[in-house]
């Protein structure tokens, strides 16, 4: 199926939904505390039910409710031979491999559409050093573990996912040993290594950080449980910055301005494009009259850069997004996708190898896009049809479910006007 939406400007209210990632970290800390902990706030994306389901087969015990979970933790994994279905979640993946090796294990992980070909050399290298056995088909989720993670010396490179830092972060508190991560090349993302040290000490877990080089793990820890509530997702929160900035009307509530996640950048890269983002009784709305290309460096807060491009895409001026090869290996290639659809629906981009390039036009035509399935690009093609001239048709625009199910319900809410349509008609 496809949607075809009518340009028409957005007005309204919005509560932003809850952080996929911080909701990942505290359903798996909570999962891995003994005790039970009530996390409140919660949003059954397909990342996060992926991740209660993997966190249940390890034998936590999750009861789910409307809007949050109740979950009575465990380390001694009682069902230590499983499947562990990760869908299309990258974070799932990176942080249940090692989590699952916490005991001895035997775990079988399968997943869905790009996420088999996202890579997982970093844990292969760990396996051989430890002799873990292990055993994968190329380009497809279909992973056998099996073995038992020590703690000890972990040399990682900084520069292709962050998710794997996280998820040793996860596990090697539980070891008997203490463990060091050296962190081998620049790191990308770091806003996600925030987030985990912020949840794991909340949860009772310590770990001395030496400036994001060296992050030093004592074994022997134990998490403790904690009620926790999920703050507003601010690589959602992006997609009506950005309709904000490009005029639409639209007050987001829940939004934590102190908050740790990087993607909160959205704020200040919108701001050096001449937005502002103002304060109401309500909730907070960014407006502007007139965006000004500007140079973004892109490396830490990947998953906004779509929609940001999109805000480029109709700004005075060149703007140059850097630093951004990653997004090549998320749910499409996004930095090819992002040049497509701003091309598409008639902007002017280039796609460099680690950067893109974005002339500035004055309005986009509209015209058919691709959501090439991927959540992030369905949304942002949904806000830029907003400011089109004509009808914006996306392809496969269920795929929000990933990561905000309710996205089509706000949009329309807001005004969006869609109808579902089938491609040929
Ligand atoms: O840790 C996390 O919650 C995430 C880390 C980022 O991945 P990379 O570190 O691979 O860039 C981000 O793109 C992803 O959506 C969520
Ligand atoms: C890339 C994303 O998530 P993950 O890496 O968890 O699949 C995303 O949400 O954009």
């Amino acid at each position: 199926m496809a949607v075809s939406i009518t340009p028409h400007s957005l007005k309204g209210q919005v509560c932003v939904p809850p952080s996929k990632s911080m909701a990942h970290r505290a359903i798996i800390c909570a999962s891995l505390a003994r005790g039970r902990s009530t996390i409140t706030n919660i949003e059954y994306s397909q990342d996060i039910k992926a991740t209660i389901a993997a966190m249940k087969a390890l034998g936590t015990m999750i009861f789910e409710y409307d809007d949050y979970l109740e979950i009575d933790g465990t380390t001694t994994f009682l069902k230590n031979q499983c499947e562990i279905n990760c869908f299309e979640s990258g974070s799932t993946l990176r942080f249940m491999v090692p989590i699952s090796l916490v005991c001895e294990a035997n775990v079988h992980f399968i997943g869905e559409g790009r996420l088999g070909k996202r890579p997982l050399d970093v844990y292969y290298d760990i396996f051989e050093k430890q002799g873990i056995s292990y055993l994968y088909r190329e380009n497809v989720l279909d992973l056998y573990v099996r073995g038992r993670l020590r703690g000890g010396v972990f040399e990682i490179p900084g520069n292709v996912s962050s998710q794997f830092i996280s998820g040793l972060l996860f596990a090697l508190p539980l070891m008997d040993e203490d463990s060091i991560i050296k962190i081998t090349s620049p790191l990308e993302s770091k806003g996600y290594i925030d987030l985990t040290l912020q949840m794991l000490n909340q949860y009772g877990i310590q770990v001395i950080n030496h400036d994001y080089q060296e992050l030093i793990i004592p074994g022997f820890q134990h998490y403790v449980a904690h009620d926790y509530r999920v703050e507003a997702d601010f690589s959602q929160a992006a997609f009506y910055l950005v309709a904000g900035a490009l005029g639409n009307d639209v007050v987001l509530t829940d939004l934590n301005l102190d908050s740790f996640q990087g993607d909160k950048e959205a704020i200040d890269i919108l701001e050096r494009m001449n937005a502002h983002l103002i304060t109401k009784e309500t909730g907070h709305q960014m407006i502007s009259s007139n965006l000004k290309a500007t140079i973004i460096d892109g490396s830490q807060c990947p998953d906004i850069i779509p929609v940001i491009a999109l805000a480029c895409a109709l700004s005075q001026g060149t703007t140059r997004i850097e630093h951004i090869a990653r997004l090549r290996i998320k749910e499409c290639d996004r930095l090819k996708a992002t040049v497509e659809v701003i091309n598409q629906l008639g902007g002017h981009a280039q796609e460099l190898e680690d950067a893109m390039v974005i002339e500035g036009v004055e309005r986009l035509k509209g015209g058919y896009v691709s959501s090439y399935n991927d959540h992030r690009m369905a949304m942002m093609e949904a806000i830029a049809s907003t400011v089109c001239e004509e009808a914006v048709v996306i392809d496969e625009e269920k795929c929000v479910k990933k990561s905000y199910p309710s996205f089509w319900q706000h949009f329309q809410m807001l005004g969006g006007l869609m109808n579902e349509c089938e491609l040929g008609k």
